[in-house]
């Protein structure tokens, strides 16, 4: 992993934990900063979703009290006893999971929670412990929470169709947007290092195994191991906890500053063919650091089509690109499809390699 270097910090106006010098790591303005009310910041989205698959985004019009009183009920939620906690797990994908992350084998350091946003398409289990355990307050809290922020993923699912030239404003917000849509919504809790978490009475040797040796003497464990999202697109917000890394397009690894009154977005795989591989998804993993004092909690939607919506790239980009050929390079397939193939797959598996059409 490299930290980002000074000049850089200097943009961004912040600090990251972990920043380590070496001579590799010179370059500018990770991530790229949009302030969604400026004149070209369809431009600048574009640009940086080609350039990092990311970006952080600035006057988003989040009330910061909706994304401060959601944080407030989720560490309630994360402080509660393991066995209450545990009535809605394990995951299947929804409810409460500690430590598995998916069901095949991966672990990190972290426990979360997995839940639907629109349709009632939760298992009767994860559904009564929703409406039960988590309690009316912490629902009211998420309802107002992610309603706001798909009213920011509407704007930056607009703002990418403009800044790639396609008239039809509403293409990509309106499958995210559709009222079946897949969309689901997670709050990943990191207890830092130090304290006793949740998981940590198993000892768990594979816990172990999972440390990341960034070469710099520190101690590191996985919280969430490298990944890039399936869904179009996936808007983060943390609290002021270092961890989350993105990969550049070099392979190297570098640390995003942590910004709670920020919010961040990764393009998924989903938005990747959609555009015909011109924005592609970034491969990202979240470390705990063993000097976190306090816990890292995220909270992040994933806008997703309805099951059946069928992924092919979107005609307007295709025929821009009728003088290379204007071919897919993607077999086509639905949304339930390509979702029900990347839960058979580990973290860290490429998970499009499958449905790619070689040239
Ligand atoms: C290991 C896995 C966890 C995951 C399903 C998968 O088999 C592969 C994709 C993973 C991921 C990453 C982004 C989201 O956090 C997530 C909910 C998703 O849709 O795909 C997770 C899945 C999960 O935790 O169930
Ligand atoms: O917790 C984070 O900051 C990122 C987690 C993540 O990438 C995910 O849940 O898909
Ligand atoms: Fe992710």
């Amino acid at each position: 992993m490299v930290g980002l270097p000074k000049s850089a910090l200097d943009h961004l106006g912040a600090s990251p934990i972990g920043t380590r010098k070496s001579p590799t790591n010179s370059f500018d303005g990770v991530p790229d900063v949009v302030d969604l009310s400026a004149a070209d910041a369809c431009f600048r989205i574009v640009r940086a979703c080609e350039e990092y698959g990311f970006f952080k985004v600035v006057k988003h019009g989040v009330p910061p009290e909706v994304s401060a009183r959601l944080e407030e009920e989720a560490f309630g939620f994360f402080g509660l006893p393991q066995d209450v906690k545990e009535e809605g797990g394990p995951p299947d994908p929804f409810g409460y999971g500690t430590r598995m992350i998916g069901l095949n084998g991966d672990v990190g350091w972290v426990e979360f929670l997995l839940l639907p946003t629109d349709r009632g398409n939760a298992s009767e289990k994860a559904n009564s412990f929703f409406h039960g355990c988590l309690g009316e307050s912490f629902r009211r809290a998420m309802e107002e929470y992610t309603a706001r922020v798909k009213e920011l993923t509407v704007e930056v699912l607009e703002l990418i169709a403009e800044g790639l030239g396609i008239k039809e404003r509403d293409v990509l917000s309106s499958m995210a947007m559709d009222e079946r849509n897949d969309g689901c919504f997670r709050m990943n809790h990191y207890p830092p290092l130090k304290s006793k978490a949740p998981h940590e009475h198993s000892e768990s040797d594979t816990m172990l195994g999972s440390t990341m040796n960034t070469g710099d003497g520190r101690r590191n464990l996985v919280g969430f191991g490298e990944h890039t999202d399936p869904q179009i697109i996936s808007v983060l917000r943390s609290n002021d906890t270092a961890g989350l890394e993105i990969r550049l397009r070099d392979g190297r690894w570098v640390s995003v500053p942590s910004d709670q009154s920020s919010f961040f977005v990764c393009v998924g795989d989903t938005l990747q063919v959609l555009t015909n591989g011109r924005l592609r998804s970034v491969k990202h993993r979240v470390l705990v650091h063993d000097v976190n004092e306090r816990a890292r909690l995220s909270m992040i939607y994933f806008g997703s089509p309805a099951r059946d919506k069928k992924i092919s790239p979107l005609p307007w980009l295709l025929k821009s690109e009728e003088e290379q050929g204007g071919k897919s390079m993607y077999k086509e397939f639905t949304w339930g499809e390509y979702k029900d193939s990347a839960y058979k797959t580990n973290l860290s598996h490429d998970r499009l390699s499958l449905f790619e059409i070689s040239p």
